[in-house]
């Protein structure tokens, strides 16, 4: 079984003002609510792929029982934890001439409902996929993901982990299967910043060396490059289309990467399908279906076990 964890979801409310001006009264072109958080957006595109999950998290109020509605209205299974004070945040997304996001601060999770969660985790053995995404409330230690990779070390769990900074850094440790940093979030781990695929490669074996298995650096418009356990260096270029919304496009190519994986034990199958599925979900107003991902392949979806 696939589990995503968001430890901070959000509804994201998605919104086109065509000429954004600070200080004045700003009106909309267009509006439109999702259901988000980094790993519920794993989720629904694993299950657009055809992959069931379970997503796991916390919700909080009426927004939490919102957002978890939404997502078993798409075909998610969800068990969240609920929260007895606060809110599920919204997250604003605002397309103008730039892409702007204000992402909420979010509920506090109190120690109890933490204690319920790792009740769940408990559960996972062998054979499961866990995918940790996106940032935590300030309410939390730092540390938290190490604590879980920490907890379900020796069971046999692949761990997907897409997060930032010390949060990324400090599991590295546990051996994840695989972990996405995007090009930038790589060179801000090390201070410095990249300016070619050479140095992309060399600090994604950096991180190996730190203990990831498998790096996948993701360079929005430019593609992405990976760099493999036994020595493999692929890079994909991302087919040409207009960008729509590009909010999700990484999570969509966590999903597509860990279906191509899963379907058919190719690294490369699965770069190509996650590039191809981050690229679908940027084209579009929301994240992408199988035929708005299938429609992008260059070769049958077949070979990608779809
Ligand atoms: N402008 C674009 N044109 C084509 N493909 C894109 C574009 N932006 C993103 N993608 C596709 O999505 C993948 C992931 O994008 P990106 O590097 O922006 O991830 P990210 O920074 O994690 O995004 P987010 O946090 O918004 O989900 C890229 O590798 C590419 O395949
Ligand atoms: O605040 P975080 O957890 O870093 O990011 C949250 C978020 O921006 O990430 C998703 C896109 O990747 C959105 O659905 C959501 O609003």
């Amino acid at each position: 079984m696939i589990y995503t964890v968001t430890f901070n979801p959000s509804l994201d409310y998605v919104i086109q003002v065509d000429d954004l001006t600070l200080g004045e009264i700003n009106r909309t072109t267009k509006e439109n609510i999702y259901p988000g958080g980094k790993g519920n957006n794993v989720s629904v595109v694993l299950s657009n792929l055809g992959h069931k999950s379970r997503a796991l998290g916390f919700k909080a109020g009426f927004i939490g029982d919102q957002l978890e509605a939404m997502l078993n209205d798409f075909g998610c299974d969800t068990d969240f934890v609920p929260l007895e004070n606060g809110m599920t945040r919204i997250n604003v997304k605002v397309k103008s001439t730039e892409e702007s996001e204000i992402n909420g601060q979010g509920p506090a999770i109190t120690k109890e409902a933490l204690d319920e969660l790792f009740g769940k985790l408990d559960k996972l053995g062998k054979g499961d996929v866990l995918v940790l995404a996106g940032s935590i409330p300030n309410t939390l230690p730092e540390d938290i993901y190490e604590r879980i990779m920490e907890k379900l070390d020796g069971r046999d769990i692949q761990i997907v982990v897409d997060a930032t900074k010390d949060l990324l850094l400090n599991v590295l440790k546990y051996h994840p299967f695989l972990i996405k940093p995007n090009n930038h979030e790589l060179g801000e781990m090390f201070g410095v910043k990249l300016q070619s695929d050479d140095e992309i490669v060399l600090y994604a074996k950096k991180l190996q060396e730190k203990g990831a298995r498998n790096v996948l650096v993701s360079m929005a418009g430019d593609g992405a490059i990976l760099v493999t356990e036994d020595g493999m260096v692929e890079k994909t270029l991302p087919p040409k289309g207009q960008v729509v919304n590009s909010v999700g496009a990484g999570d969509s190519m966590v999903a597509g990467f860990l279906t191509g994986y899963l379907n058919t034990g190719d690294y490369k199958k699965a770069l190509q399908l996650g590039t191809a599925t981050g690229s679908a979900s940027a084209f579009v107003s929301w994240l992408a279906t199988k035929e708005e991902i299938t429609a992008l392949l260059t070769k049958p979806a077949s070979e990608y076990g779809l």
